[in-house]
């Protein structure tokens, strides 16, 4: 064990005594520990006071459970009608073009997900009618939305028909190669609206589908003025809580809308999230009046298959400590790592290349096209750990990521607690039935805080590993892996 370790977990058992001595006080307001600069006798979350706190259950007791969890396949997921993907029809049962099902069918997907049997009969009702979908995280809405576009363009009209727009050039990107792969037996088109996508002279667009981020699309229609929304049928809002929410973005998001509106007929307005905040949904229903609406209730919100964990550390110095024995102890598939800020993620990213470690780090201010060689290189598994900002915490779906770590726990733009960027960040795993581990890092008062704001939110268990207990820490974590 490295001293850094060592000093870490002897620490722990002075703040947080919980597992050696389950008889821990409980606080009288039912709040939870404050791991640094009170270290008091441990206090947990609405729990008894001789068990594990509700919210922070121990990490034997889990892996006791997990041990006895017996692998479920997504054929029996796909017949059990809790889970998010289960469908009591075929594809074939939900009116597809043949040239689509048999995309779809190459894409290796057997039966259709909740989201998609339900939502799929509303979208290509007629005449069409705007959809406002809610689906967790990995479970296929892309495709129903995907099926909706390629359903609804005229193959031999060579003009842009559908329009999607996502809150990240990666997200646009992966977003095209699923609508390419559907499409793949039928003669669509696609562009993609990016930063360098519009070159001088280059004439009007004839590609039926265009997907990209809302500036660009902007750009596209009223400066260089290669994008006519005339003939437009379908207009898409991937993250659409996210896209209406955040300020630029948000105002882009309705200018896009606007412009369509002004010059198209009667197009059906399509969005698509994991998540709609109260505040969002009202906004929603306005910008896609009379819609379809497909919601989840507050509780199915979160996967059970990503099982969440939290570490103490002492401070920020400490936390990279932790990270690096973390990334030591265990072999990881892959994994992706958030944090607050682009230098933190470089600096990382740097660190723990010296340390032998194979990492990238993503974020805005790389250029366009370093930012998609990261993207490569991490999609072909070359590079196992990603170093992020928000900018990829939606959407991107990459199958063998098995850990996401809140390296700093996602806020939002009044420095809160953001249990929205949370459950779309540790979304990156567990995705379309498989298992993930989620860890989040906190290092004092504040932090703990946050954490404990966003488990209240949520209503599933953080569990605390004790890091005193590398042994079984280590146990833990690959047991929630591999369960
Ligand atoms: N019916 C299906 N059968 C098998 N796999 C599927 C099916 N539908 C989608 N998938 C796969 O599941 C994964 C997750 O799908 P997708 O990215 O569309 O999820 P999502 O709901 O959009 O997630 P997020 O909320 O994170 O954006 C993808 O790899 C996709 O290929």
């Amino acid at each position: 064990m490295s001293d850094a370790v060592a000093s870490l977990s002897s620490r722990l058992s002075e703040l947080n005594p919980v597992d050696s001595a389950p008889a821990a006080s409980t606080s009288a307001d039912g709040t939870a520990p404050a791991p640094t600069e009170a270290p008091a006798p441990v206090v947990v979350a609405e729990g008894e006071a001789d068990e594990a706190p509700a919210g922070f259950p121990k990490a034997s007791a889990l892996l006791e459970s997990l041990s006895h969890e017996v692998q479920v396949t997504l054929a029996d997921q796909q017949q059990d009608p809790n889970s998010p993907l289960f469908s009591a029809k075929s594809f074939d049962d939900l009116n597809l073009h043949p040239n689509l099902l048999k995309g779809v069918y190459k894409m290796g997907f057997q039966k259709p997900s909740k989201i998609q049997e339900r939502a799929l009969p509303l979208l290509l009702q007629n005449p069409p009618r705007n959809m406002i979908g809610q689906s967790q995280s990995g479970t296929g809405k892309t495709a129903a939305f995907a099926l909706t576009m390629l359903s609804r363009v005229d193959m031999d009209l060579k003009q842009p028909q559908a329009i999607c727009i996502a809150p990240s050039r990666e997200l646009a990107l992966q977003i095209i190669s699923v609508v390419q792969r559907m499409g793949e037996y039928t003669p669509v088109e696609c562009f993609h609206a990016g930063r360098d996508s519009v070159k001088r002279g280059m004439p009007k667009l004839q590609q039926q589908i265009v997907i990209g981020t809302p500036g660009t699309i902007i750009d596209m229609v009223v400066k260089s003025r290669v994008l006519d929304l005339s003939a437009v049928k379908v207009f898409v809002l991937d993250e659409a809580d996210n896209m209406l929410d955040s300020g630029t973005m948000g105002e882009q998001s309705i200018q896009v809308k606007n412009l369509i509106m002004k010059i198209a007929k009667n197009p059906q307005i399509v969005l698509f999230s994991a998540t709609f905040a109260d505040s969002v949904r009202n906004f929603a229903t306005r910008f896609a009046p009379q819609a379809n609406e497909i919601r989840l209730k507050q509780e199915e919100l979160s996967l059970d298959a990503i099982k969440q964990f939290f570490m103490d550390c002492r401070d920020e110095a400490h936390k990279y400590e932790v990270l690096v024995e973390l990334y030591n102890l265990l072999t990881i598939g892959q994994s992706i790592i958030f944090v607050k800020r682009r230098d933190t993620s470089d600096e990382i990213a740097r660190r723990m290349t010296a340390e032998g470690h194979k990492v990238v780090a993503l974020h805005g201010k790389l250029e366009t096209a370093e930012r998609d060689a990261v993207m490569e290189s991490f999609r072909d598994g070359k590079t196992k750990v990603l170093i992020t900002t928000n900018v990829i915490a939606r959407g991107i779906d990459v199958m063998q990521v098995n850990m996401v770590v809140n390296y700093d726990l996602p806020l939002d733009a009044n420095n809160k607690p953001d249990p929205e960027t949370y459950l779309h960040r540790i979304g990156r795993t567990g995705r379309f039935g498989r298992q993930g581990v989620s860890i989040n890092f906190v290092h004092d008062r504040t932090s703990f805080q946050d954490m404990e704001a966003i488990r209240k939110a949520l209503g599933k268990p953080i569990v605390r590993v004790d890091t005193e207990d590398f042994e079984q820490m280590e146990a833990t974590l690959k047991a929630a892996m591999k369960a």
